[in-house]
């Protein structure tokens, strides 16, 4: 399946309260896009919108895919919450997907993608016996496992220890070749590894900022990516 872009132009309220500022913006077909922001300026519920799950919030506006073709049944979202059933093994919840359309169990397919985030050892373990950073993991793989040409990704990697966030990072990167990939992060080294585009989305809209022109992932020592990423910084800082 080939990835498509997306095209978002709209805002969002919950009842009466503006959630998402209006936005004009498009998210490259099989790329990366990035999205930093302060807390609460609706970058959950833009995922949340794209992904069709967002039944709490009203979009004034539309998001449709570059190729005209529905969204539904294209899209895998990893919430920032890992959101596992807590009685339902690793393993089962890694395949919770294909459980609830009904379709064939692929256990194998699931063992390997536990094995690709380091959960081999406990796939039969229940999630209530997991770390926090083992949980986001198992979430990662659900999300993998579904195999979809645009993946939202929020806040994917930020329970992970320093070294496993980056080889998390570069496997998922390396899976995700090909997908339109957007992802919330908080983290102006991760959006400068890993952003084809980068945009920050503020309480009054959304503004692109310049990303490295090498190809994702970036080596954390990348001289041009380090670069982006103080940048980065300094105008999250400078961010209402
Ligand atoms: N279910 C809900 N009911 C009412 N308001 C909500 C609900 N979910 C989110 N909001 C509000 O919508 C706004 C946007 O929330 P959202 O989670 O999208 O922000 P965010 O940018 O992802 O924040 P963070 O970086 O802290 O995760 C916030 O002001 C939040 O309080």
């Amino acid at each position: 399946m080939t990835a498509p872009g997306l095209l978002i132009d709209g805002s969002a309220r919950i009842g009466d309260v503006p959630v998402l500022a209006p936005i004009r913006f498009n998210v490259p077909a099989g790329r990366w896009t990035c999205l930093l922001g302060p807390s609460g300026v609706g970058k959950s519920t833009l995922l949340r919108l794209i992904a069709g799950v967002a039944d709490e919030a009203t979009l004034t506006g539309q998001i449709t895919a570059t190729d005209g073709a529905p969204l539904a049944g294209r899209v895998a979202m990893m919430a920032q919450d890992p959101l596992l059933m807590p009685w339902l093994s690793v393993t089962d919840n890694v395949m919770l997907g294909s459980r609830l359309r009904g379709d064939r169990a692929e256990p194998d397919r699931a063992a390997k993608v536990l094995a690709s985030v380091g959960l081999s050892e406990h796939a039969a373990k229940r999630p209530t016996t997991l770390s926090g950073g083992q949980r986001q993991r198992a979430a990662l793989a659900r999300t993998l496992m579904e195999d979809r040409p645009i993946v939202l990704l929020d806040e994917p990697f930020s329970a992970l220890d320093a070294r496993t966030r980056l080889m998390m990072q570069e496997m998922t990167a390396d899976r995700l070749q090909g997908c339109t990939v957007m992802m919330v992060t908080h983290d102006p080294a991760e959006a400068a590894r890993l952003g084809d585009r980068i945009a920050i989305l503020s309480a009054t809209g959304i503004e692109d900022h310049p990303a490295p022109s090498t190809s994702v992932p970036r080596h954390v020592d990348d001289a041009e990516t380090l670069q982006i990423q103080g940048r980065l910084l300094a105008r999250l800082r400078e961010a209402p």
